[in-house]
């Protein structure tokens, strides 16, 4: 378990002060896949560090099982980082140094013996799937494979918790897939702890279990990714959720309306039931998809549509389609309105 109470973090350059990390606090339990997600400046590379004490918070405390490790210093702090490992956006490799050598070098450094190294190298690059690839220097991988090697290096010492800072950034669609996916195993097979910044959305989606929001320094909303995604409380929450699933219809559609739009939500198993078919028999209701998609998140499903509803020209028309609409708000998660 890694907890973090009340940190703040402060930089000063010249006259300025940048308050990167204000008063954060969060609870990883063990084993979680945790995302931290945020513009750019938000401050989770600062908070992630704070968490192996690469960037010793100003107050606030870290903790470790239940340890205080936020005041340790020297061999004490060096024996808690054996337990942290981490991995960059720019992979962070030895360029002088073969991918074998990488992986050794931090084995070396933690004190494990000739015999032990040599054990234990193949593994990892066998973990990670790299073992044609002992022999060859960083300049011959492609992105994807320097971030293999950054990976078997921070699990070579059996760490409690791996920290990802943006470990897909600089990565194409495919690579970082693949990238993601291995995090996972890892975190699967090995037990391992994960916590992951991204400024990407998309990239929490596929791999965390809980995520928090970080907006100036500040978390400002914490929960299970698919509730971020299905319920977000915080308006830039909304708006970071709203850009992932891509919602936005072409200018010409919603022109010249007539009608009601409604964006709908559904939740786990409603999400796969023809609730619309039902509304437009049951209030002779017409009924046109403008868009929609179902997004599995974590095994489930959260199905989104816009619909454009509209009613004939009967006298009992509208208050069908008024009552169609309060139909499907008590057997959805959320409606809303775009347009009447
Ligand atoms: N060593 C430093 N010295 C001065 N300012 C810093 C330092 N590190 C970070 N900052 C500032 O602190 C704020 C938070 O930076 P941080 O890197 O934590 O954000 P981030 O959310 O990870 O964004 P990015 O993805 O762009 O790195 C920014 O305004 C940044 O300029």
């Amino acid at each position: 378990m890694i907890e973090l109470q009340d940190i703040s973090i402060a930089f000063t350059a010249k006259d300025r002060t940048v308050r990167a990390v204000r008063n954060a606090s969060l609870s990883i339990a063990s084993g979680q896949i945790f995302g931290i997600v945020g513009t750019s400046g938000a401050g989770k590379s600062t908070l992630l560090r704070a968490i192996n004490l690469l960037e010793p918070p100003d107050s606030g405390l870290v903790l470790l099982d239940g340890r205080d490790i936020t005041g340790l210093k020297g061999a004490a702090l060096r024996r808690e980082r054996q337990k942290i490992g981490m991995i960059f956006q720019h992979f962070n490799l030895m360029l002088t140094r073969t991918v074998y050598d990488n992986v050794a070098f931090t084995l070396h450094i933690a004190g494990k013996s000739r015999q032990e190294i040599s054990e234990r190298v193949p593994e990892l690059l066998g973990l990670v799937g790299l073992s044609d690839k002992a022999d060859a220097y960083p300049a011959q991988l492609s992105g994807g494979q320097k971030q293999r090697v950054g990976i078997a290096r921070a699990i070579a010492n059996h760490p409690q918790v791996l920290l990802c800072d943006e470990p897909t950034s600089a990565l194409d669609l495919e690579t970082s897939a693949a990238i993601l996916e291995l995090l996972k195993e890892i975190n699967e097979r090995l037990g391992i702890t994960i916590v992951l910044i991204s400024h990407e959305m998309s990239v929490i989606k596929k791999i965390c279990t809980r995520v928090a929001v970080m907006n100036a320094g500040q978390i400002i909303e914490e929960g299970e990714v698919y509730d971020i995604f299905a319920t977000p409380r915080e308006e830039f929450t909304r708006q970071l959720v709203e850009h992932t699933l891509n919602l936005d219809l072409p200018a010409r559609l919603t022109e010249d309306l007539r009608g009601t739009l409604l964006k709908i939500l559904f939740l786990g198993e409603r999400a796969e039931q023809p609730l619309l078919s039902e509304v437009a028999l049951r209030f002779g209701v017409s009924i046109n998809i403008l868009h929609g998609k179902i997004e599995y998140i974590n095994s489930r499903a959260l199905g989104i549509l816009v619909a454009l509803l509209d009613h004939d020209r009967s006298e009992d028309g509208a208050s069908r389609l008024g009552e169609a609409i309060e139909f499907i708000r008590q057997n959805t998660a959320h409606v809303e309105v775009l347009h009447a």
